[in-house]
């Protein structure tokens, strides 16, 4: 070491050690970063961490780095804790059919009034908070969803439930020239200009589609896909397509997993590279999934 720096203990804060430890995780990151600079990586945020201003603050945190180093972040929101609380202060009980929220006319304005109007607003205001930029696509400002009523099974009505069948990708694309990062709430416009409430799992899956992205990462609030819905220590960290759809028939996938994974399953018969189920609530989960060889939660392969 050169005798000038031979006697620095301290750089700012940190020992120097810890200073050099900081340099080197930088200097690990390069790689990563060089190899997503430019790749699209479409992140669905659902679930309770919406609720949760600290789990939800890092993740955004998390976001905007991916933004500032030059990958191209897109959010796609969901919200459906916030409406059933939306709904209760109505008197509204939650229906679910299959993970899907059976929307008639009052619940389609409570779900519009809190994912395409709340939520998104605050997501937008919290990275803008944070230092980063963002911009709210929603039917209040440019709305990118497209779509029509979901018909799933005919003997079977969700009511006001949709399907994106077409996303504006032009206008997501365009926002990256401005350094923002674009938020979509999961709700569509049918041809005749009929909003739809869409499971925003699926909502993810379309937009990663149009878009080709690199990565599609869900962050929920389980680690992953558990053999025991209930037991963490149960996760499968890399399922296959085949076991996926046989852990669905068999019940070990149920509720709101269903979608999430029928998504996945969807999403990379069409191009999509990488599908993660990871835990937003894990400080950095997302980092930790993009930055690390292995990820975290479970990642479903073809
Ligand atoms: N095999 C499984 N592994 C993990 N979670 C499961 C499984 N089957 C059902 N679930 C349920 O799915 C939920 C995640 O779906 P959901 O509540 O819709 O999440 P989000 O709101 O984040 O989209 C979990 O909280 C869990 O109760
Ligand atoms: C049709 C349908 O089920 N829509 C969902 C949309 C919100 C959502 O999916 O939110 P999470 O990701 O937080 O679960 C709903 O009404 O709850």
């Amino acid at each position: 070491m050169p005798d000038s720096i031979k006697n620095v203990d301290h750089i700012g804060d940190f020992t120097l050690e810890e200073a050099i430890s900081k340099a080197n995780t930088l200097i690990e990151a390069m790689g990563w970063i060089r190899q997503f600079r430019g790749k699209t990586t479409v992140i669905k945020l659902g679930g309770s961490i919406l609720d949760d201003p600290q789990e939800l603050m890092h993740i955004l945190l998390d976001v905007i780095f991916m933004e500032s180093v030059g990958m191209k972040p897109v959010l796609v929101h969901g919200g459906g804790k916030a409406i059933n609380r939306e709904l209760a202060e109505s008197g509204i009980a939650p229906n679910f059919v299959r993970g899907r929220r059976v929307t008639d006319l009052p619940t389609l304005a409570a779900v519009e009034k809190v994912l395409a109007g709340e939520l998104n607003v605050f997501l937008t205001q919290e990275i803008e908070r944070l230092g980063g930029r963002a911009m709210n696509l929603s039917f209040q400002t440019t709305n990118v969803l497209f779509g029509q009523k979901l018909v799933d099974r005919p003997d079977e009505d969700l009511g006001f439930v949709g399907e994106v069948t077409r996303v504006d990708r032009n206008v997501i694309e365009g926002l990256s020239y401005t350094d923002q990062v674009p938020v979509i709430p999961s709700m569509c416009e049918g041809d005749d200009g009929q909003h739809y409430n869409v499971n925003a799992d699926t909502a993810a899956m379309a937009v990663a589609q149009a878009l080709g992205a690199d990565k599609l990462v869900f962050l929920s609030d389980v680690n992953g896909v558990r053999r025991d819905k209930d037991d963490p220590d149960t996760i499968i960290h890399s399922l296959s397509s085949a076991e996926a759809r046989e852990l669905i028939s068999s019940g070990v996938i149920n509720s709101g997993m269903i979608p999430k994974v029928e998504a996945c399953l969807e999403t990379l018969g069409r191009g999509v590279k990488k599908v993660h189920i990871i835990d937003g609530r894990l400080r950095h989960s997302l980092l930790l999934e993009i930055f690390t060889t292995k990820g975290v939660g479970t990642e479903i392969h073809p």
